[in-house]
């Protein structure tokens, strides 16, 4: 992929965090974000006229967190708060979480290797350190899912979440592009997993590109191997541009 081209101040960048922008971690609290990253994204969102967001399963405040003092206009939750490049935050309806929440904290306490996370308008179940858990995690978040009117299941790299079903990071990715600076822009989306899927859809469907972060099926147009090779390529995006614009 020539990122040179892709990257041009006519597209809108949307990037997925987990497995896209980091390399993927034993647990969530474990991820590295690499020393090049946060100068790098503080350089595309310059160059892009600020047209860049971050659009994530996690909370936003995780991905401040993480990027620190980098404070990007940034989609969290797969869509259910979302923070405009304008900095106002808008948050989805919520749905009641409670049957969903003792389920999962039921599995926890009979399975200590699965490790659950709140996450205010869901609740997540990894089994990352336990894989032969997946089919008992699925059933019984469905189970305590289908109870529990709103919320919907979204499955993740080893883990399995319920959500509420009225957000997606397509729908995420869409609001974006209704304002500015985004607004007119060819939509570029970088994601890895089948949570991103929603978000390779919408942008394709407006003229844009999905690319996917390593192996697995995808409807997206274009592939990289994995996020060292993202890394490098907006390195080298970057430094290109600096370059012409010193020869200009
Ligand atoms: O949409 P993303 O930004 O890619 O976030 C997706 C989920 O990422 C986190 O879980 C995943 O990454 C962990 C760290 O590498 C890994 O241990 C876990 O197995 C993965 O599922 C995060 O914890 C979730 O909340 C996000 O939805």
């Amino acid at each position: 992929m020539n990122f040179v081209d892709l990257l041009s101040p006519a597209c809108a960048l949307f990037l997925d965090f987990d497995g896209t922008l980091v390399d993927i971690a034993p647990e969530p609290g474990a991820v590295t974000v690499h020393s090049s990253l946060v100068p790098t994204l503080g350089a595309l969102h310059q160059y892009l006229g600020g047209a860049v967001a971050v659009v994530s399963g996690r909370p936003i405040a995780e991905i401040d967190e993480f990027l620190a003092p980098l404070r990007l206009p940034t989609a969290g939750i797969h869509g259910v708060e979302r923070r405009t490049a304008a900095d106002v935050l808008v948050r989805a309806a919520a749905h009641p979480l409670q049957a969903v929440e003792a389920a999962a904290m039921a599995l926890g306490a009979a399975h200590p290797a699965l490790l659950i996370e709140h996450k205010q308008a869901s609740i997540a179940v990894h089994y990352r350190r336990a894989p032969e858990l997946e089919a008992v995690c699925l059933a019984t978040m469905q189970d305590a899912i289908d109870r529990s009117p709103g919320l919907t299941l979204l499955r993740g790299k080893m883990v399995v979440e319920a959500k509420p079903g009225g957000a997606s990071k397509g729908l995420a990715i869409e609001a974006f592009l209704n304002e500015p600076p985004y607004a007119g822009r060819v939509p570029v989306f970088i994601g890895d997993d089948v949570t991103d899927e929603a978000g390779f859809s919408a942008v394709q469907r407006l003229g844009g590109l999905g690319v996917k972060v390593g192996e697995g099926p995808t409807i997206a147009h274009q592939r990289l191997a994995d996020p060292g090779a993202l890394r490098q390529a907006f390195d080298t995006a970057m430094a290109t541009k600096a370059t012409a614009r010193a020869r200009a």
